[in-house]
């Protein structure tokens, strides 16, 4: 089943002598069940993207449709109950509340709209034991470490079962270890849970943990990688993309260890 689908999306911004062409009719889609990652250059139009299709901005043409629904279509309150049932976030910054228990963090966005669900107890023991943050529930954010944290935001980023998760560069304040470890988990969580991601970044080696690669560059649909055989093996043709697309020549670059 296709979850997401983009078709001759563009988005101009400014107004007659100042238009910038974010996005330039571009169109890609994301099946069921995938773990996908946007790259492309600064400028390329990744934000711009993700802010569309979180319904955070509006496309000045063509269409996007996330599981079944057309996003320009969507009323106010349509657009607010896709957000908050079909959609989880994970950014960079893990945007939790301080005064709130990891696992009041966690079933948060859960408990916004009554009646609350019954199984909410049991969802939030089953994620917790997905991403080793059984013995942290009780904690408040302040009281863990960083990559702890981002695996809270994406515990409550699957609480709902959405249909599709968007990540911002969820690994941008993480060291390296927190990172391969955040990153294992969402690949965990693609496998067994069957959730659909679509991750934007900018670094090669969190982009390996992903399925297939979408390039753009100028806005527009530039190429794209799948992943074939071992992750190293991605992350080598991720590289050489990367090297095309910035018309440089980036290979050799160490595969982390
Ligand atoms: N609100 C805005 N008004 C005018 N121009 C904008 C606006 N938002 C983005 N742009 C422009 O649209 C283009 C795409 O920006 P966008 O932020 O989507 O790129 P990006 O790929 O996410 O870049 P980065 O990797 O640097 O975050 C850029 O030229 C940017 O300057």
């Amino acid at each position: 089943m296709r979850v997401v689908n983009v078709e001759h999306l563009t988005k101009v911004y400014g107004h007659r002598l100042n238009r910038v062409t974010a996005l330039n009719d571009l169109s890609f889609h994301i099946e069921s069940g995938e773990f996908v990652g946007v790259m492309g250059p600064s400028g390329a139009g990744k934000s711009t993207l993700l802010n569309l299709i979180a319904t955070i901005d509006q496309p000045t043409s063509g269409q996007i449709t996330v599981a079944g629904q057309e996003l320009t279509k969507l009323s106010d309150s349509e657009a607010a109950r896709y957000r908050r049932e079909d959609l989880g976030f994970i950014f960079q910054a893990f945007n939790l509340l301080p005064d709130l228990t990891v696992a009041d963090n966690i079933i948060l966005p859960q408990t916004f709209v009554p009646p609350v669900p019954g199984d909410l107890d049991q969802r939030l023991q089953h994620f917790a034991d997905l991403l080793g943050l059984r013995p942290l529930l009780t904690r408040y954010p302040e009281q863990l470490s960083l990559g702890q944290r981002q695996r809270v935001a994406a515990a409550r980023a699957m609480i709902g079962h959405p249909d599709l998760i968007l990540a911002d560069e969820p690994t941008g304040s993480l060291d390296s270890m927190a990172a391969t470890e955040l990153l294992s988990y969402l690949a965990k969580l693609n496998l067994e849970e069957d959730v659909t991601i679509m991750m934007v970044t900018h670094d090669a080696f969190t982009a390996s943990f992903c399925n297939r690669i979408i390039f753009i560059r100028d806005g527009a649909y530039f190429a794209e990688v799948t992943r074939r055989s071992t992750r190293q093996a991605f992350f080598n043709s991720i590289i050489d993309m990367e090297a095309t697309i910035n018309g440089g020549d980036r290979r050799g670059e160490a595969y982390p260890h």
